[in-house]
């Protein structure tokens, strides 16, 4: 992989320009990106990461192996009708991130047989711990497919699904941090009503998240059983459990998930063709 080329310079972007810097999956100046008008936004991308910039298609796409298409799904028909005149060679694989975008609709946008790949990483790349998922279009083969997954794999972790799971995958890693993000929220406005200072209640809550995570990767338990391990009976996490389980939390999060799930689906048949 010599050139990967980001169409929409946005957080997304960012986060994984910063990520494949960090991995020094390759350098700077063969990271591509290009927006649709804010011109300071593109160079503060240069000035900070030493991407290089350009409002030049031809020079972007010129020799790039990798396509990333990353901008919101109500621009995608612009960059796609823009990208279907652009002579691709076939080797060139374009890679969506685009929530709920199906492959065959980028497919109908570019000529035939050209390689398309549905992917949804999330945020965390910025500090290569994004959980991504990858689908392959009608025309990829398996060294595009690995190839992709290997540009994914130094920004965190990467797992190959069928595209009908993809809106699942969405609404459980793709929005998932916020989801933490919003229990964090929760937890730290609780941890200033009990009477704790800011920083040291987001100093022991991050430590809980992090050691709650490990965990649960490192031990044979399921996270049922680690919660039974911790809840005394009588003691202070059952009186705490009792009442998320009095406000029906769980069902809330299932609830979420699956709003989020259906949504992803909606977007997709919105932009359909
Ligand atoms: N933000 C997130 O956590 C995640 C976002 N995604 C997906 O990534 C995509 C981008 O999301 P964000 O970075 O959050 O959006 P954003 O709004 O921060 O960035 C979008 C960028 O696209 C540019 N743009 C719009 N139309 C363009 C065009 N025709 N040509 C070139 N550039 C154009 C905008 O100028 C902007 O720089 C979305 O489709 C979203 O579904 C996927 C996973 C997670
Ligand atoms: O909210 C969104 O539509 C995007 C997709 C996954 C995370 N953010």
């Amino acid at each position: 992989m010599d050139k990967i080329a980001f169409i929409g310079a946005g957080a997304m972007t960012e986060a994984i320009v910063k990520g494949v810097i960090k991995a020094e999956l390759l350098p700077a100046p063969h990271i591509w990106v290009t927006n649709h008008a804010n011109e300071e936004r593109l160079q503060r991308m240069h000035a900070v990461y030493g991407v290089t910039v350009t409002r030049n298609q031809n020079e972007l796409l010129q020799e790039t192996d990798i396509i990333i298409l990353s901008v919101k799904p109500k621009d995608a028909e612009q960059a796609l009708r823009s990208l279907g005149v652009a002579q691709l060679g076939k080797q060139q694989i374009v890679v969506s991130l685009m929530a709920g975008i199906t492959t065959a609709y980028l497919e109908s946008f570019l000529p035939a047989g050209q390689p398309v790949i549905r992917v949804m990483p999330n945020t965390s790349a910025t500090i290569l711990e994004a959980a991504t998922a990858i689908a392959a279009g009608t025309y990829t083969d398996k060294q595009q497919l690995q190839l992709v997954k290997r540009l994914f794999g130094t920004v965190g972790s990467a797992v190959e699904v069928g595209e009908e799971l993809m809106d699942a995958v969405t609404a459980i890693s793709g929005s998932g941090p916020a989801y933490i993000y919003y229990l964090m929220e929760a937890l730290e406005e609780a941890s200033s009503q009990v009477g704790l200072d800011e920083d040291i209640g987001k100093q022991l809550l991050i430590q809980t998240f992090k050691g709650a995570a490990a965990m649960l990767e490192q031990s044979e338990l399921s996270s049922a059983q680690l919660r039974a391990n911790i809840t005394s009976a009588g003691g202070t996490t059952a009186a705490g459990i009792a009442v998320l389980e009095n406000q029906n939390v769980k069902a809330a999060v299932k609830a979420c998930v699956q709003a989020a799930a259906v949504r992803s689906k909606e977007m997709g048949q919105a932009y359909s063709k």
